[in-house]
């Protein structure tokens, strides 16, 4: 079974597989994109019975997908989750062989310099996310395998579910995780110990775990419950002015990959043009005359 999985897959060329994944402009074969409000963008993996594995299609589609909503200035915030009963599997074991065990290449160095553009195009899956100003929160379930710790880790709000468990899977297929994982949660978790002992010894973590070192900031008892406050959330950030909130995420990371002395050089450069906003008038005489800020109509952006 599993070996004419992998025969398919080295059939399936790259050219092949990005045309169905770009087939119908704005749907996608992976994902599930849609709408519960004007401003909110949901964003759910969408291969229930594959338990959410991460195939090619998935790879090109998420970038794709996030460069469209970076562009979508109807979207303020994107909730990304998963459909079934986990959030993923992480990466597609059967589709993926071709891409990632056998680069083209005529020698060695051609092959060697093929991976490495397999896996920066890999890495952009998931920077995507973290390009994109708009805020993402994710809502995880059940299993968050390998890949998916690597997807979670570039969101900026993570809430989890308490059946959730995270597994930075990688060593257990032979590989050092090289899409985010190793970069980003060392900064998102606090205890360096703890992310190498996670990193190296690929063991799960369970929510309340991931709540008490700060991979999630929230934990749910169960999908329903999680989903309700994840769109409460989004709710709650889509009111807010769309340049306070983006110049929020876009500064909030350059800072973390900054000395303060430089997040601060480039707040005040970025703040130079962005606080000629209507918006803080706007949001100042809403907070004057207690309105809430849903009834404050804020311009696209
Ligand atoms: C350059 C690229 C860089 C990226 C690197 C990324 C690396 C990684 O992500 S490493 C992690 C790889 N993932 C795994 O090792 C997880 C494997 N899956 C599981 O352990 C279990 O499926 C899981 C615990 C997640 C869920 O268990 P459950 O009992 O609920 O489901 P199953 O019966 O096992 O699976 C249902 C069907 O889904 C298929 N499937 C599950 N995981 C994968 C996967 N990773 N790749 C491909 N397919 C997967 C599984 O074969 C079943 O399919 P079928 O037999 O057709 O029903």
């Amino acid at each position: 079974m599993l070996s004419s999985f992998v025969r398919s897959a080295f059939r399936n060329t790259p050219a092949v597989c990005q045309l169905r994944a770009m087939s119908t402009s704005g749907s996608f074969s992976s994902l599930l994109v849609s709408r519960p409000t004007e401003a909110i963008t949901h964003v759910q993996l969408n291969r229930p019975e594959k338990r959410n594995a991460m195939n090619r299609a998935f790879w090109s589609e998420m970038v794709e997908c996030f460069n469209q909503i970076a562009e979508d200035s109807d979207c303020r915030v994107v909730v990304v989750s998963g459909a079934g009963k986990i959030f993923t599997a992480g990466i597609d074991l059967m589709d993926m062989a071709s891409d990632v065990m056998q680069p083209a290449g005529d020698d060695m160095a051609r092959n060697a310099w093929n991976m490495r553009k397999i896996i920066s195009k890999y890495q952009e899956t998931f920077s995507v996310i973290e390009k994109c100003p708009k805020p993402v929160v994710v809502a995880v379930h059940g299993a968050c395998v390998g890949g998916g710790v690597d997807l979670i880790t570039a969101c900026d709000i993570r809430l989890c579910t308490q059946d959730a468990w995270f597994q930075v899977k990688e060593v257990d297929i032979g590989l050092a995780a090289d899409v985010g994982t190793l970069q980003r949660l060392p900064k998102v978790i606090g205890s360096r110990s703890l992310v190498n002992e996670l990193a190296l010894t690929a063991r799960k973590m369970y929510a309340d775990e991931a709540k008490s070192c700060g991979l999630v900031s929230r934990v749910f008892a169960d999908k329903d419950a999680m989903m309700a406050a994840a769109m409460e959330m989004a709710g709650e950030i889509a009111s807010r002015s769309p340049v306070a909130t983006q110049g929020t995420k876009v500064n909030l990371i350059y800072s973390r990959d900054h000395s303060v002395a430089e997040g601060l050089d480039y707040m005040a450069s970025w703040n130079m043009s962005m606080l000629l906003t209507q918006d803080v008038m706007k949001s100042a005489q809403a907070a004057m005359e207690k309105k809430s800020l849903k009834t404050v109509v804020f311009s696209k952006l």
